[in-house]
């Protein structure tokens, strides 16, 4: 399998070459070539299969030659061996209608687990195999960074350097990153928003000085080993509730497009999916996309689901690309007026294709509110945030025939999120047992401004530099 630019000037790479180099040259994002894709017999052929076994045989083909099928199954055995549910991803019924699928019962009690977890198990699996260095340089709202930093701390051969933006994540998620106190990790709370820094670290990967010392990668969802791996748990959703045979539709608490666009990746490959519900806050730009075909960035605004308070959203150039008939040229201006001008509008014909699949919901802070204490209330189940502002666009969700079954995406587990939850529903939801002595651990990051050339000289002093 090789994987192209979204912006048509990279050269195109295998998988191992876009595991490690996370943004095209150009600046794109890499997607793979084709969407490889599975019969319906196929996909009825994996039913039943533990979750390890399901993930191998779905990322495969996005994998090809770069790792023989047998270890790939030892690497997914070893990523989800360490989850605490048997099923990795369990789904929970809400009511006939309305289902949850738990992805929080990783390490760090995220989604972001699901991908980081075989990302750390990837990057030493190919670095085996080089004399090399990894400098990640990775930007945070919150659960990617201590997702990250749990799945390569204390690893040989790796460094990394995670920005969040100072005071916009909750305690829980800061702890999660700054008390793991290994010598290769390094935590950076900037000034400014998460925009501000993924900026930065996109920015990282175009700047000739850092990518000639450093062997830059990244861990957020640029990288597309993240997404692939993401991939997967809609076919397990969907086939425990009756797919093939059986149309689904998910519900998805939405940032930066991973993984919605995860999902879309789902449907190229075969799985019935009825529809994709792109959730957001009030950082809204992705349901103003969708809605009306205005993708512009206004500031953000901090709200109780800070993981998605985000404007600029990374993966929906692959969408763009991809819906619009993958033409690099075109992706290149648009991407670039969008850069300048903070707005831009799409095509006609993104416009039609993304309508075909997706449709968007915003939820405001009284709206998460009261599908928390529905939950809680009908249905004795507590939710983050995040997973409330998906609930309630699966609720309001019109023109799905009676008989489709709404999965909502439960990406975080409500006690990183303890003081909104209680705001809303009265209950305090404990840490679970696995994070233990959170609270009580010595923290460490360093506090830096929001500028480019501070931030960058401060990693080249502390990277290790690339062997060549
Ligand atoms: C808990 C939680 N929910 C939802 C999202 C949004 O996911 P994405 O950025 O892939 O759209 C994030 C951040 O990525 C998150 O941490
Ligand atoms: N919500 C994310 C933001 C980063 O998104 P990513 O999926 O591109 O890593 C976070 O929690 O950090």
């Amino acid at each position: 399998m090789k994987y192209v630019s979204t912006r048509g000037q990279a050269p195109s790479l295998d998988f191992e070459g876009v595991t490690l180099a996370g943004l095209a040259s150009d600046g794109g994002l890499y997607v793979p070539e084709r969407w490889p894709t599975f019969t319906k017999a196929e996909i009825a052929a994996m039913a039943g299969l533990p979750y390890a076994e399901l993930a191998a045989k779905i990322m495969q083909p996005f994998v090809g030659d770069c790792i023989a099928p047998e270890r790939l199954l030892e690497l997914t055995r070893e990523a989800y061996g360490r989850f605490s549910h048997a099923a990795v991803t369990p789904l929970v019924q809400l009511d006939e209608r309305q289902w949850l699928l738990e992805l929080f019962h990783g390490p760090t009690l995220a989604f972001k687990d699901v991908a980081l977890q075989l990302l750390g198990l990837l990057f030493e699996e190919f670095l085996s195999k080089r004399d090399d260095h990894l400098t990640i340089v990775g930007a945070t709202s919150g659960d990617t960074g201590s997702a990250a930093i749990d799945a390569v701390a204390g690893r040989a051969k790796v460094d990394i350097f995670m920005l969040h933006p100072h005071g916009r994540v909750s305690d829980v998620q800061r702890r999660q990153m700054t008390t793991v106190l290994a010598p290769n990790v390094h935590n950076i709370a900037i000034d400014g928003s998460f925009d501000d820094a993924q900026a930065m670290v996109k920015r990282m990967f175009n700047d000739g000085a850092m990518t000639s010392r450093f062997g830059i990668a990244a861990v957020n969802s640029i990288n597309w080993a993240r997404l692939m791996a993401q991939v997967v748990y809609y076919f397990a959703a969907a086939l425990q509730l009756g797919a093939p045979e059986r149309r689904v539709a998910f519900s998805v608490p939405t940032g930066n497009f991973g993984d919605v666009f995860a999902g879309y990746v789902a449907a190229q490959m075969g799985l019935p999916i009825e529809r994709l519900i792109v959730a957001t806050n009030i950082n809204d730009i992705l349901h103003r996309a969708l809605s009306t075909g205005d993708y512009s960035a206004g500031t953000v605004t901090p709200t109780a689901a800070p993981s998605m308070d985000i404007q600029v959203s990374s993966n929906f150039e692959r969408l763009l690309y991809d819906a619009g008939g993958r033409d690099g040229a075109a992706i290149l201006a648009q991407m670039k007026q969008f850069e300048s001008a903070k707005a831009m509008q799409l095509t006609n014909a993104q416009r039609e294709a993304s309508a075909a699949l997706f449709t968007s919901a915003r939820a405001d802070a009284a709206e998460m509110a009261k599908a928390m204490r529905w939950a809680y209330e009908s249905c004795a189940e507590v939710l983050d945030p995040h997973t409330a502002i998906g609930l309630h666009a699966a609720r309001v969700a019109e023109g799905l025939a009676a008989d489709v079954p709404v999965v909502t995406l439960a990406t975080a587990h409500p006690a990183k999120f303890g003081d909104a939850v209680e705001r809303a529903t009265g209950v305090r939801p404990g840490l679970p047992s696995r994070v233990g002595d959170l609270f009580e651990r010595e923290e460490a990051y360093t506090r830096l401004p929001g500028d480019y050339d501070t931030i960058a000289a401060w990693i080249a002093e502390r990277a290790t530099p690339r062997v060549r």
